[in-house]
């Protein structure tokens, strides 16, 4: 059961604006679900609403380790169950790299400093950070800070991860660096669902993906199966879509 998603009927308004149809979808444990789709499909919506950062209509349900979502708890509580690393790297600016890994265990856990301390430096060993972990985010380059916002995710220990386009806010130098952490926790037990326009990363570490459209599921199946052989027409169609969307 742990780190199962399950959602049913998801409908999500913006306004009068419905930015999630219905979407029907169950995720398995440690399974790594890339989500693509054009801008606006509503891709970052979906993953917002599993973990609390949008609240979504009352006749839909999502289901995390088969504990219903409610919107409105408390963020600490979310951070316990699902970790979340964004486009932007979101790292406090006055705390040191390892005080950032170091917070939520801290504060919703209650675990000591020295505990949490011992905790951070494995997990910035694990994205390669051990060496700036005095350093303030500011020295650090985008790709090092997207690593240290991985290993702030994983410090409370989650079932589930989210990622919400994590590379595109990078120069393309430093992406490699990001998709290798990433490629690194799959298969690893977590549950992810990226959110990505990184084809390549798709088609290597998904075990599933979905191709979203106007707030729908399109399709889904295996990399091969929605993004086709790389010199098929279809997947060039699809690109072009979604790079010209
Ligand atoms: N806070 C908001 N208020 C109003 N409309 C919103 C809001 N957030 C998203 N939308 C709209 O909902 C739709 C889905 O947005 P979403 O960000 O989920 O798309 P996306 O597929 O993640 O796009 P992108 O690839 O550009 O990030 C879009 O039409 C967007 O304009």
């Amino acid at each position: 059961m742990s780190g199962t998603i399950s959602i049913r009927n998801l409908r999500k308004y913006y306004g009068a604006y419905e930015a999630l149809r219905g979407i029907d979808l169950e995720i398995e444990r440690g399974e790594v679900v890339c989500v693509i789709g054009p801008s606006g499909s509503g891709k970052s919506t979906l993953i917002r609403c599993i973990n609390r950062l949008e609240d979504f209509e009352a006749e839909s349900e999502i289901r995390v380790d088969g504990t219903p979502v409610i919107p409105g708890r408390s963020l600490a509580k979310v951070r316990a169950e699902v970790g979340m690393v964004f486009q932007g790297f979101n790292l406090f600016p006055h705390l040191s790299v390892r005080e950032n890994v170091m917070l939520a265990p801290r504060r919703v856990r209650g675990t000591t400093r020295a505990e949490a301390a011992v905790q951070a430096d494995r997990l910035l060993a694990r994205v390669g950070i051990t060496e700036q972990a005095d350093k303030y985010p500011e020295h650090l380059s985008g790709g090092q800070q997207q690593r240290v916002a991985i290993a702030r995710a994983l410090a409370m220990e989650p079932q589930v991860l989210l990622f919400d386009e994590p590379t595109s806010a990078l120069d393309p130098e430093m992406v490699g660096e990001v998709l290798d952490v990433m490629k690194s926790l799959a298969g690893t037990g977590v549950t992810m669902i990226v959110v990505t326009h990184e084809m390549g990363f798709a088609r290597q570490v998904a075990d599933r993906v979905i191709f979203m459209d106007a707030g729908e599921i399109i399709e889904t199946g295996s990399p091969e199966q929605v993004l086709g052989q790389p010199q098929e027409a279809r997947t060039r169609n699809f690109l072009s879509a979604v790079l010209n969307h």
